[in-house]
């Protein structure tokens, strides 16, 4: 890697295993037929990209397109069959919303749980602790048991304490399907401060008006290969044009929804 790049992914393949027959007579039965009991498929498939620091990349594609794993690769929690990913600095972010919180503790005792497996010492999280449970703005349930938290109250937490480590990447996937549109309002000025503060950000998004006000460069996949790499309002045409049902009035209707202050 050179001084200056933040990501590279060369040609990086994922496969997953697909499992026909669950039951052991479904398996038995299959194998006298001899019908295939499983078959392998690439979710993230011979792709190559560079992403420099300081860019901010919307990563597009339609449900299933290989989006969330490649973020995977690039975090880390999964390893690449072929290829490689290399990354320089720490990595921060929220890959599935509330992963690692434990039911049972309270909302206080996750930030402390959570970021510590972010990397974050103690004496760093206490002195963040603050505006960690402010941004996340859960009020008396600070010290209620996460597990009694909502789907959007749990995605606050996890959001507000992944935003406040201090790493040179940040992934974000999806932060922003589950919250309300004032804590989403919240999170995408955020994520400007990270980007304008010289972060590489990876916005996984379907939003093209979010993708537009965040990013600076747009990757599109497509069956985990990558269909387009380059300027964002291109690669939001794109994907819309393959998507094919979006016009141009539907963008900008979609920027209004998240507000003109962002
Ligand atoms: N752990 C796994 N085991 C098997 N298949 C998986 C696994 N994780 C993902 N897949 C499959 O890999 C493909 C890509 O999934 P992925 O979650 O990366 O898509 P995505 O682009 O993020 O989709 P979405 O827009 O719906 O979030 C899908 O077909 C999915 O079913």
């Amino acid at each position: 890697m050179s001084g200056t790049e933040s990501i590279v992914v060369d040609h990086a393949t994922k496969m997953f295993t697909l499992r026909y027959h669950r039951t052991f007579k479904q398996m038995t039965v299959a194998a006298l037929r001899r019908q295939d009991i499983s078959d392998t498929f690439r979710a993230v498939d011979d792709v190559s990209f560079t992403i420099q620091q300081g860019e901010s990349v919307g990563l597009m594609g339609l449900n299933g397109s290989g989006k969330s794993t490649l973020l995977k690769l690039i975090n880390g929690v999964m390893r690449p069959e072929g290829g490689t990913v290399e990354t320089r600095g720490r990595i921060a972010g929220l890959i599935a919303t509330g992963a690692g919180f434990h039911p049972q503790l309270t909302g206080r005792e996750n930030i402390y749980l959570n970021a510590a497996v972010l990397g974050m010492s103690e004496a760093e999280t206490k002195r963040k602790f603050d505006d960690i449970a402010d941004f996340a703005e859960l009020g008396k349930f600070l010290d209620s048991p996460v597990g009694h938290y909502s789907s959007g109250m749990s995605s606050r937490l996890g959001f507000s304490v992944a935003i406040h480590v201090d790493s040179d990447i940040f992934l974000a996937d999806e932060v922003l399907a589950v919250g309300d549109k004032p804590f989403k309002q919240k999170c995408l000025q955020k994520m400007q401060e990270i980007r304008d503060g010289g972060r590489t950000l990876v916005y996984v998004s379907h939003a093209a008006g979010s993708v537009r006000r965040m990013c600076d460069r747009v990757i599109v996949l497509e069956q985990g290969k990558v269909g387009f790499d380059g300027d964002v309002i291109e690669g939001i045409k794109y994907v819309k044009y393959d998507s094919g049902d979006e016009t141009q009035e539907e963008l900008e209707s979609e920027d209004d929804d998240l507000g003109a202050d962002i």
